[in-house]
């Protein structure tokens, strides 16, 4: 196994050959650049744990030029290898962020300490960033992508609630992002260290239900061979999410009633009662009004789970959304594959476009299909026509009540993302550009504007004026 990545940057080819040999055979995975700017482009493609860098290097051989650049190496140590030993230049490579200073020629021993030494150290910030990543919990409802009006709001309730213990049923439109938002409700509360555990209400058969959520002893039925552990011991101190929970059978219903009211329950089989701590998180796609309506659904069972209901929208009734969507989606799937992708204008376009009968999940499937297909990581227009023959870009009108007057073109035009600026632009950028949306509903109406974007007339006029809109 190799013991770290080392860059060795220098000009002279001997010298070069000699440590890399050297260096390699200690164990180290080694590439050598003869400039800084070949060095740079290899750590696009070589992650490496250490650079060993000359000062002097063409074309300039200028100690000073080389310095200056250090920080251009990024958070991996640079020792310095160099023949001006002078002690000032030391001090200043220090200063200027590298980690050593060591003199040609160079001492085998020496160089076996410090590059050990400097190697450890950034594997274990490397280890240490890795684990900070994956314990912290997150500070924000982010993972809910979106920019229109109602996914900023859905956003605002999920920081609001979720260190709160209270019950939250999310209802709406399949592939809305319900389990998204479920998900992100217990990352965002107190419980987010321990189990998120979801059960999908519809999917396990009714008479498996009860011993799959509540566990059952030795004996209980035949084939229970053993004591075995339920979905709501599994999700003590928790997150239960009852997902479908419309298409719970009603026997099951009452049970669940009973441990929402008592929070204890019995294993099936079993005498010993058992206390359970859970926050409960419910969704489903169904109208619950309607099915309590036609007796499908307990009304009592229906105020226990809905504590605070979240509503989602379909995904045509907030298509600003999908100019965020799509790139964000487009950055996971580069991740995940480890590639660049990128989208033509054209093809973004077409995204804005189309209806979304499957809402978000529809758009996220046809994105990975298109993405699949593309030559060289870009997603053009003719990808998609390959794939969607009999969907025409064709202009669309947004279908919510409130933007009726505004047709998807100007929305999407006037919602661009731009990863190549810094938050603070983007969300100035997205403040101007909700404004003047909000403007150009109430046809300049400050008012109405302010009350749609929920700000006072009064801080909807500072930020029109802090804007120069
Ligand atoms: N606002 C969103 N931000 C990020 N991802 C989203 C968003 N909405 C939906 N998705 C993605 O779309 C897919 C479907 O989302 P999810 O399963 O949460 O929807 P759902 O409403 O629970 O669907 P169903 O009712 O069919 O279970 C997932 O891949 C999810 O990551």
């Amino acid at each position: 196994m190799s013991l770290g990545k080392i860059l060795l940057v220098d000009d002279e080819p001997a010298f070069c050959e000699l440590a890399s040999l050297w260096l390699t055979s200690s164990g180290y995975d080694v590439m050598t650049a003869g400039q800084a700017s070949k060095a740079l482009s290899i750590l696009e493609s070589f992650d490496a744990d250490l650079v060993l860098l000359d000062l002097s290097l063409p074309p300039e051989f200028d100690p000073q030029v080389t310095l200056a650049n250090i920080r251009k190496f990024g958070a991996r140590p640079v020792i310095i290898i160099t023949g001006h030993a002078e002690r000032e230049l030391a001090l200043e490579a220090i200063s200027q962020g590298a980690w050593d200073f060591i003199a040609k020629p160079i001492d085998p021993d020496l160089l076996a300490v410090v590059v050990k030494r400097a190697v450890s150290k950034h594997l274990l910030e490397k280890e240490l960033m890795a684990v900070k990543q994956h314990i912290l919990p997150k500070k924000d409802a982010s993972d809910f992508i979106g920019c229109s009006l109602n996914t900023q709001q859905v956003r605002a309730l999920i920081e609001r609630i979720a260190p709160t213990d209270v019950r939250v049923l999310v209802t709406g439109p399949s592939g809305t992002g319900k389990e998204v938002i479920s998900r992100t409700i217990h990352a965002l509360s107190r419980r987010s260290d321990e189990a998120f555990v979801s059960v999908h209400c519809g999917a396990i058969p009714a008479d498996l239900l009860e011993s799959e959520l509540f566990g059952y002893t030795k004996g209980a039925f035949t084939g229970a061979e053993k004591d075995k552990q339920g979905l709501l011991a599994l999700a003590d101190r928790g997150t239960l999410f009852l997902d479908e929970i419309g298409e719970m059978p009603l026997p099951m219903q009452v049970k669940l009633l009973r441990v929402l009211q008592e929070g204890t329950y019995f294993p099936v089989g079993g005498r010993d009662e058992k206390s359970i701590d859970v926050r409960v998180v419910s969704a489903t796609n169904a109208d619950l009004s309607r099915k309590i309506s036609a007796g499908e659904f307990r009304e009592d069972l229906y105020y226990r789970i809905k504590g605070i209901n979240i509503e989602t929208k379909p995904l045509n009734e907030r298509l600003e959304d999908v100019s965020i969507l799509v790139p964000s989606f487009l950055q996971q799937l580069s991740n995940t594959h480890k590639q660049t992708y990128s989208l033509s204008k054209e093809a973004l376009n077409w995204f804005r476009q189309q209806h979304w009968p499957g809402n978000v999940r529809e758009l996220k499937n046809a994105l990975d299909s298109v993405v699949s297909i593309a030559r060289n990581g870009e997603v053009t227009l003719s990808d998609i026509a390959l794939l969607y023959p009999d969907r025409q870009t064709k202009k669309v009108e947004l279908i919510s009540e409130e933007s009726q007057a505004i047709k998807a073109d100007n929305v999407n035009e006037m919602i661009g993302v731009n990863l190549d600026q810094t938050l603070d632009e983007q969300v100035k950028n997205l403040e101007i550009q909700l404004i003047d949306m909000a403007l150009l509903l109430h046809q300049g109406n400050r008012s109405q504007a302010a009350r749609q974007l929920g700000l006072s007339r009064q801080g909807l006029i500072k930020k029109i004026e802090r804007y120069g809109i």
